[in-house]
């Protein structure tokens, strides 16, 4: 499926034929116009009086159960027509037509074609994918804390552990299975969805064609999804999503992006496929660059900036610690409670505080070195070496070495509240560095 372009992707839809229609229609055909009322929960642009469907006479709907055809050619026609010159003089975002396919498992014929709509009152109703890797489960204790347990689904394809599995809705979705992702996305009435599954640049490199399909295949998946289905859609990006040509220190929001990596490729392309979803068809995409995240219970997933999570975990349990990185190699980096408080910020933030769909974030920048300097204030026994590895090295190389965010600080107020001595002082206390010291006493 995810080969096939999306314009020309869909295999059924319901057509309403109307022989001696005697009102205005927007110079498409009906049921373009029905597509786009029902999909996009859009009015027409010209007002005319094309149906939803929950408004059509019987005998019509009858018809739109029972019809199937294939609409590829009509389809690419009404595209082609009102691109070229729509009736109504003025241009129409069109959601793309893989969106518009509908499965007669998921529908039934005589199912309103509008979308679940829910008052400003009602919480979102969420999806997390890749949610069992570092951020998620953190993410979805947030979530279920604003919008109640049972709001929040988290989803993978690995086994969770008991305590997630029980500590609220968990499901299997393969991100590559479009169909079964669009099902949880209707079953579940979700409103909201933040896409976390990803190979991170380290796994990345070390396996390009999984990378490929997961971190852009399942991307399009969930984009169509999210588009289909007028959900909010947050995807991460990353400081990875630069590259040598970049301006390092600081990297600006807008500026060279010509990253080395499959990783930094796929998350480049994210952006701006979110972006080009958000101004053609109107999807809710909303994006921010995450630097290095640090966490205390959740372990990282095969990334260029894991070194300053290893850290801890080394430091506590063995009291030494071997570096894969130079001493002097600057990354920005962040606190998992600051990442995960800056992605419901921009998420809860109002369309109109948003001059860009992709914003830097930012906390602090520091190089292995200054790491183990503060590290070894809570640990001062702790034995250091370097042994570098060229792949993560020559990637850290090509990444910014600090991050300019004015633009979300300006737009809708994100600030930190984790600098670097804070940072290790609450992964110590998170980790239990007492005991450490005490063994070693
Ligand atoms: N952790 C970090 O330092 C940073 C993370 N990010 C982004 O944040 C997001 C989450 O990152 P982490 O939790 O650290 O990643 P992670 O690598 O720890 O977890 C990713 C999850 O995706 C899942 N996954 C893989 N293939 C899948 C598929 N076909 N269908 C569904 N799920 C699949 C994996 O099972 C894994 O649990 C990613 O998109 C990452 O690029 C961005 C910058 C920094
Ligand atoms: C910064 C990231 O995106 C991630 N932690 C990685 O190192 O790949």
């Amino acid at each position: 499926m995810d080969h096939v372009p999306p314009m020309l992707a869909v295999l059924e839809v319901p057509v309403v034929k109307n022989q001696q229609d005697p009102v205005p229609r927007c110079g498409t055909t009906p049921t373009f116009c029905l597509v786009l009322i029902g999909f996009q929960k859009r009015r027409c642009p010209i007002n005319c009086s094309c149906q939803p469907a929950s408004a059509l006479s019987p005998a019509d709907r009858q018809r739109i159960g029972r019809r199937k055809m294939p609409i590829v050619r009509n389809m690419s026609r009404a595209v082609r027509q009102l691109l070229q010159n729509p009736g109504c003089g003025c241009a129409i975002p069109v959601i793309p037509a893989r969106c518009i396919g509908i499965s007669p498992r998921q529908v039934a014929s005589d199912a309103s074609f509008h979308s679940v709509s829910f008052s400003n009152s009602d919480h979102p109703r969420v999806l997390i994918t890749g949610g069992l890797g570092q951020l998620g489960v953190g993410l979805a204790k947030l979530l279920r804390k604003r919008f109640g347990k049972n709001n929040v689904i988290l989803s993978d394809i690995r086994k969770p552990a008991d305590n997630v599995f029980y500590s609220g809705p968990f499901i299997y979705a393969d991100i590559l299975d479009y169909k079964n992702l669009r099902e949880i996305v209707v079953n579940n009435r979700i409103t909201w969805l933040f896409h976390y599954s990803a190979l991170l640049s380290a796994v990345g490199e070390a396996n390009v064609p999984l990378a490929r399909a997961v971190n852009i295949t399942g991307l399009h998946n969930v984009l169509d999804i999210a588009a289909e289905h007028n959900l909010r859609l947050f995807v991460p990006s990353t400081i990875g999503a630069f590259g040598p040509t970049s301006p390092r220190n600081p990297t600006p929001d807008l500026c060279i992006q010509r990253p080395r990596t499959i990783y930094g490729v796929s998350k480049v392309h994210a952006e701006l496929m979110g972006e080009y979803y958000h101004y053609r068809y109107g999807l809710d995409f909303r994006c921010l660059r995450y630097p290095g995240i640090i966490s205390a219970d959740s372990q990282p997933g095969g990334g260029t900036t894991d070194y300053a999570v290893q850290i801890f975990h080394d430091a506590i349990k063995t009291g030494k610690f071997q570096c894969y990185l130079k001493p002097d190699t600057r990354l920005p980096m962040m606190y998992i409670d600051d990442c995960l408080k800056a992605t419901l910020e921009v998420m809860e933030a109002p369309a109109e505080a948003l001059s860009m769909r992709t914003y830097n974030i930012s906390a602090m920048s520091f190089t292995p070195e200054e790491l183990v300097q503060e590290v070894q204030k809570h640990v001062p026994e702790l034995q250091l070496t370097y042994k570098v590895d060229e792949t993560r090295q020559a990637i850290a190389d090509s990444w910014p070495m600090n991050f300019d965010d004015r633009n979300a600080r300006r737009d809708w107020g994100w600030k930190h509240d984790y600098d670097l001595p804070e940072l290790v002082t609450t992964m110590f206390s998170f980790l239990g560095s007492d005991s450490r010291i005490a063994r070693v006493n």
